[in-house]
């Protein structure tokens, strides 16, 4: 119940279509009982008292009620059904709106599969309860509630004989909701797992084919296939098991009823309408009561789904604006770190330790150093994509905490080493930051990155559809108009986190020749392997395990030959060397 009412704010506010698909539910349900009551007259005082004239009429009433059944059947579908939609529409659009502003650290260990089949699965389990589920658990208590009060009316003794088997289908339809509750969550989880492998499968096909690992990952694919078979055929048994149960339990009624109601109309204690009555209305009890097993299934697999839903509602989102955030227009650009400490699992693993640095507005800084030393963390910290665990980061004077999340990030511009890019065209991956920039905008942006020539040469231009990873387009063409798309929103700072690294030597120097332009005014941060990409830079930061090794302008850095930064130098520069004496060679032969 828990997860219900956790989910209330979602399906309340249509109360109204949920109260007028009881409402006529209730019609429904009337209209069934009065079935057998029909029955019981034509047979007592129309068939066996002779009254034959009145026949038709008895049988246009009963056409009558069954076309009112007919119109109050499907008001009440019509209503459950827009319930559930406009529930369910609610509820992923929170959900989507939740996973726009759960923190990095949320999606560190998310899984695109798994998430997938909640938003899809788990909310159409979900919808389906709310639907015909609730709707189907109230029709049986409804109907069993009036069935047994017309047949207690009819009598007594035979009515309680139907009762006398309740307790055992309540036992029987109890142990079944225990085994098959935890059996459907089972079903989801293997499901996610499912949906998970084929989008990893389908992301990471290059790596699939290049290695050619496809038996690999067929094999993994049945695994968790099976997995799902398994879970569902476990599921299949219980429901097997229990069942047959349920309805023998049923049929156990119907031979009672028979037996003790046979006995008293020959002893002409009960009328033969009225017995005849009495077998539909046990049906109208049984059938429900073995519609049991359907009910507890789908408000088990709604409840299972609904806790998957709460899962993600109720995770912390604990980076957000602090009270009084500012809002700033723009930020000049001006980074501080001061004695900086981050780790991101605990005190064990830091991957900062008390970094410094001062970024004066418009200067360019260099990050160097091994892989793992801490480059991307320390803009990941200025973005606030995770919280420094100890110490301070300044952004024109005042902690970055002070400042609107959105404002702070609106006022960086980052450049990562494999950009995305949207399935839509260029002009709306360029314009995506600023989604109201006149096409003459994006040209400029275009242009200041290099991007606009290529572009033009493009078949629709700017109107070219891109695929999901930027389909049909070079690492270095994704680079440059991830560069414009940056550029264009205007920030005060940009982070170009190793995105010349999966580019050729020509197109480094035509992407660094796009940053020349585009770094002028703004705070730079820029982490290469590569010496020759931050050279320029006003300030090295040379990191080691976290820590700031050593720090100054390249002439400075090389001037410490026992430097870290020396070392790199020499080894890029002998590479350098031989590669040019192997070039002098091969021009004398
Ligand atoms: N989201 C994360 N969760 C846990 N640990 C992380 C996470 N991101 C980075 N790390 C760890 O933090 C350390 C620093 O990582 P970071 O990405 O900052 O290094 P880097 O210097 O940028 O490396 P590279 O040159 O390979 O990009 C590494 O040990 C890394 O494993």
């Amino acid at each position: 119940m828990k997860t219900f009412l956790r989910l209330k704010q979602f399906y309340w506010p249509y109360q109204k279509y949920f109260l007028g698909s009881i409402l006529f539910l209730f019609f429904v349900t009337a209209i069934t009982v009065v079935y057998p009551i029909i029955l019981k007259f034509t047979i007592d005082d129309v068939i066996l008292s002779g009254e034959f004239h009145l026949v038709p009429y008895v049988a246009l009433g009963f056409v009558g009620i069954m076309v009112i059944k007919g119109i109050a059947t499907y008001y009440h579908q019509f209503f459950g059904d827009l319930f559930g939609i406009k529930t369910v529409y609610e509820l992923r659009n929170a959900l989507y709106k939740k996973l726009q502003y759960l923190p990095f650290r949320y999606y560190d260990n998310a899984k695109t599969g798994d998430l997938m089949s909640r938003l899809t699965a788990d909310v159409e389990g979900f919808r389906f309860f709310l639907s015909f589920g609730f709707a189907q658990a109230l029709n049986l208590v409804l109907l069993v509630g009036l069935s047994l009060g017309i047949m207690l009316y009819f009598s007594v003794p035979l009515a309680l004989l139907t009762l006398a088997a309740m307790p055992f289908l309540i036992v029987v339809v109890y142990r079944f909701d225990k085994e098959v509750h935890p059996a459907f969550k089972g079903i989801r989880k293997s499901f996610a797992r499912l949906t998970t492998k084929v989008q990893e499968n389908i992301s990471g096909m290059n790596t699939v084919k290049s290695l050619s690992r496809e038996d690999y990952e067929i094999n993994k694919f049945v695994d968790n296939n099976g997995d799902y078979k398994d879970n569902y055929i476990q599921t299949s048994n219980i429901w097997a098991k229990y069942f047959p149960l349920m309805e023998l339990i049923g049929h156990f009624c119907v031979v009672m009823l028979l037996g003790f109601g046979g006995f008293m109309v020959i002893n002409n204690n009960l009328e033969p309408g009225e017995l005849v009555a009495f077998f539909s209305l046990v049906w109208y009890i049984i059938g429900p009561l073995m519609n049991l097993g359907f009910i507890i299934n789908t408000f088990s697999q709604s409840k299972a789904s609904g806790e998957r839903l709460v899962e993600i509602l109720d995770e912390i989102e604990d980076i957000k604006d602090s009270d009084g955030a500012i809002n700033v227009e723009r930020l000049k650009g001006h980074v501080q770190f001061k004695e900086v400490f981050h780790s991101y699992n605990g005190e064990e693993g830091m991957v900062l330790k008390n970094v410094s640095f001062d970024a004066p507005v418009g200067k360019v800084i260099g990050l160097i150093g091994a892989t793992g030393a801490g480059k991307t963390t320390i803009t990941q910290l200025i973005s606030r994509f995770y919280e420094a665990d100890k110490g301070e980061i300044l952004i024109d004077g005042k902690n970055i905490n002070e400042y609107s999340i959105q404002a702070l990030r609106k006022n960086i511009g980052s450049v990562l080493q494999e950009s995305f890019l949207f399935s839509c065209s260029i002009r709306d991956n360029i314009s995506y930051g600023y989604p109201d920039a006149t096409m003459e905008q994006i040209q400029d942006a275009a242009r200041r990155a290099d991007a606009h020539e290529f572009i033009m040469e493009l078949p629709d231009g700017y109107d070219t559809i891109l695929g999901e990873r930027g389909m049909g387009l070079s690492g270095g063409q994704k680079q440059r108009i991830a560069i414009a798309r940056s550029i264009l929103i205007d920030p005060s700072i940009l982070i170009f986190d190793d995105a010349t690294s999966a580019v050729d030597m020509e197109t480094e120097a035509k992407i660094q020749a796009a940053f020349q332009e585009v770094m002028k005014g703004r705070t730079t941060f820029i982490i290469a392997h590569r010496i020759s990409s931050l050279m320029h830079a006003d300030e090295i930061l040379v990191l080691e395990d976290g820590e700031v090794r050593e720090r100054g302008n390249h002439e400075e850095l090389l001037a410490n030959q026992l430097g870290i930064y020396r070392r790199i130098y020499n080894i890029q520069f002998k590479d350098h060397q031989t590669i040019t004496e192997a070039e002098s060679k091969k021009v004398s032969i």
